[in-house]
């Protein structure tokens, strides 16, 4: 469906009040555009390690929303623009100008799929859960993947490295613990490798959602992939019902900076001679997290690689 795009031209300083503005008046999905840098929580949320340059923030911010057509379109700029002057009176909004273009034909959700077809890691075929499986593949191990919103098609680099090394550490009856799950792709692929349980954890909580669908589709019998919505880090709740020195495997394919922080607490998570396999580290950042790794008293395995990124498994 085509829409109407409307970009509203304020303050980044305004932007949170305007923006709460406009979902009064029934606009949600509001985009913002603004040079304002990520906290580090954006960048742990978004899994980002190395930012391009930014240029220096000017204090202006672009909202872009978006409304149908058949609706009285006029009428509701009239509203969005009584309710700008309103604000305008104790708080400085900046222009609080709004241009009009028209979006292409695009299905906003869904348009990625377009880049997401079945492909294999080795013999494991990862299929999105829109695809059919073809005859001639119905005898490999198949994996059903739709991530919704979160992270983990089974197509990045760092993904796949994980992969590879729980094919070769996961045993029958393990337990495993996959933090930083995003769609459950590592667990299911452990379940399927013949693990007993899989607990993930996640900060976003569209995991959780991803989690049940990606089960659902795999056949995973109930109980046997648990989820946890919160930081293992620091968070004691999240330790606690995770447990200690419970673990066979434990992945954890994030950014180095986690990583780091990560590991120690892992540590007490593994049984003597669990396997710690981590991945999601820049080349750059190998040798930081391999420190981390070897400091937490953990012994290196192997490293592994793939593209600029790096995967590090090793024993307790
Ligand atoms: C690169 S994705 C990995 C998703 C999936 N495991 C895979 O391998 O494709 C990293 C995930 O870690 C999550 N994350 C980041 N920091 C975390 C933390 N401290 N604890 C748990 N999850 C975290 C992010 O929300 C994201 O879903």
């Amino acid at each position: 469906m085509k829409w109407n795009k409307y970009t509203l031209k304020t303050t980044s300083k305004a932007e949170d009040i305007v923006i709460s503005t406009l979902a009064d008046l029934g606009i949600q999905g509001v985009e913002i555009e603004d040079k304002q840098p990520l906290t580090e929580e954006d960048k742990r949320q978004m899994f980002v390690d190395i930012l391009p340059d930014m240029p220096e923030d000017d204090g202006v911010a672009y909202l872009n929303f978006y409304l149908e057509p058949e609706d009285d379109n006029e009428a509701i700029l009239k509203r969005v623009e009584e309710e700008l002057e309103e604000l305008r009176v104790f708080l400085d909004i900046g222009e609080g100008t709004i241009i009009r273009s028209e979006t292409e034909d695009k299905d906003w959700i869904n348009n990625w799929k377009q880049y997401f077809h079945q492909f294999y890691v080795d013999e494991i075929l990862i299929i999105p859960s829109w695809e059919e499986v073809r005859e001639e593949d119905r005898d490999k191990m198949i994996i059903h993947i739709d991530p919704g919103t979160a992270f983990g098609t089974g197509m990045h680099e760092t993904t796949q490295l994980c992969i590879r090394q729980l094919k070769k550490y996961v045993k029958p009856g393990d337990e495993v613990l996959d933090v930083g799950t995003g769609s459950g792709i590592l667990s299911i692929i452990a379940l399927k490798l013949s693990a007993g349980h899989a607990l993930g954890t996640d900060l976003d909580p569209c995991a959780v959602s991803a989690v049940e669908e990606n089960k659902a589709v795999n056949g995973i019998p109930e109980g046997s992939f648990d989820m946890l919505i919160g930081n293992i880090i620091d968070d004691r709740q999240v330790q606690e019902r995770a447990g200690y020195e419970k673990y066979d495997i434990v992945t954890a394919n994030i950014l180095a900076d986690v990583l780091i922080p990560l590991t120690p607490v892992i540590k007490s998570r593994l049984k003597p001679g669990g396997i710690y396999i981590t991945s999601g580290i820049l080349d750059v950042k190998e040798q930081e997290v391999r420190e981390a790794v070897e400091g937490a008293g953990l012994a290196v395995v192997e490293i592994t690689r793939q593209g600029e990124w790096v995967s590090i498994t090793a024993r307790k």
